[in-house]
């Protein structure tokens, strides 16, 4: 797919969230296109505008609030089949005023777990789990054959903000690793953590989790998206051809890597951010840069166009 920019209508939307977490979403008028949807307050860009530009002038018609400032979310490319739509989401990280449906329209606050995508526009799924997902994935490292050391790396790590971990464990045979999840679990769930489990669906039927995370194998070999619709569900990639894999199976998000020479991967040719930014582009999902980064690489990944990263190394507390 082509971001030719004279192809696409460009339309930028802010997210606004509250103390408590709860996002603002707007309903869309039943004459518009997607009427009757919920959707991120926003609108298309004017000739000329820049992406903020255009977000303020649409916030202070829609909303009558004043933007401060705002950092990229997600970009989502999506064909309508009537329109293909560029859908710029900026989370609003400061503004003045109090939001009002100044058209008008429903307004409403809710958390992002509780988003029902199909009450939204198809182009809003991506920008839901781009919502419901942190800014970090923590990735566990050494050691999970020693489960006191391994709980106290997590518990560090969780005490340090970590909201996302995906359990990596390969050395473990599956019985060993459905224990290790009965372990950390609860740890995760009093930190507000959302826990992926890396490992094949049938292993881990049954066990307490947000979601799974695929390698590459799963990736490539399942037909469809395993676990439920409200699981959060993503996949390691290397190539165009994964990630849009991932995209047709209907994930979640993906990881993407290696973005910097890593030691796990020694042999592995790095991509540098700038093919890391063009592979990424037309790709309609959250996708963390891996492979050699450190939480000091997140504004340079944001600024790609990721919704984060994802590291072992970079979060795992010594
Ligand atoms: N503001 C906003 N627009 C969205 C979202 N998701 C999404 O697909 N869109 C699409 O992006 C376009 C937004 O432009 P708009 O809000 O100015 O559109 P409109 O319906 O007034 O356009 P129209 O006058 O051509 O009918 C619409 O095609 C709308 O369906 C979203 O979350 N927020």
């Amino acid at each position: 797919m082509s971001l030719n920019p004279g192809d696409w209508l460009h339309v930028v939307a802010g997210v606004l969230s509250d103390e408590q977490g709860r996002v603002l979403i707007a309903r869309r008028a039943e004459h518009l296109h997607q009427g009757g949807l919920w959707e991120f307050p926003g609108g298309k860009l004017k000739t000329g505008e820049s992406p903020q530009e255009g977000l303020a002038r649409e916030l202070a018609e829609e909303l009558g609030i004043a933007l401060g400032a705002c950092e990229p979310l997600i970009r989502v490319p999506h064909d309508y089949g009537d329109r293909r739509v560029l859908l710029d989401v900026y989370r609003v990280l400061d503004y003045q005023g109090i939001p009002r449906g100044c058209e008008g329209q429903a307004l409403t606050w809710l958390v992002p777990d509780d988003m029902d995508p199909t009450v939204f526009p198809a182009a809003d799924r991506p920008v839901i789990a781009a919502l419901r997902l942190p800014r970090l994935m923590l990735i566990t490292g050494p050691d999970p054959t020693d489960p006191l050391l391994f709980r106290a790396r997590l518990q560090r790590a969780l005490a340090q903000g970590v909201r996302l971990v995906q359990l990596r464990a390969p050395e473990l045979v599956a019985l060993d690793y459905r224990e290790l999840t009965g372990m950390v679990w609860p740890l995760c769930q009093a930190h507000g953590a959302h826990l992926l489990l890396n490992r094949a669906p049938k292993e881990v039927e049954g066990l307490a989790r947000d979601g799974l995370h695929l390698n590459r194998r799963l990736l490539m070999t399942l037909e469809r998206r395993p676990g439920s619709a409200r699981e959060l569900i993503g996949a390691s990639c290397h190539t165009r051809a994964e990630l849009r894999r991932a995209v047709e199976l209907g994930l979640d998000y993906a990881l993407l890597s290696p973005v910097k020479p890593t030691a796990s991967h020694p042999e592995a040719q790095p991509l540098g951010w700038p093919t890391f930014a063009e592979l990424i582009a037309p790709i309609p999902l959250p996708v963390y840069a891996l492979g050699g980064l450190t939480p000091e690489d997140l504004d340079t990944a944001i600024a790609q166009g990721a919704q984060g990263i994802a590291a072992i190394r970079g979060l795992w507390p010594a």
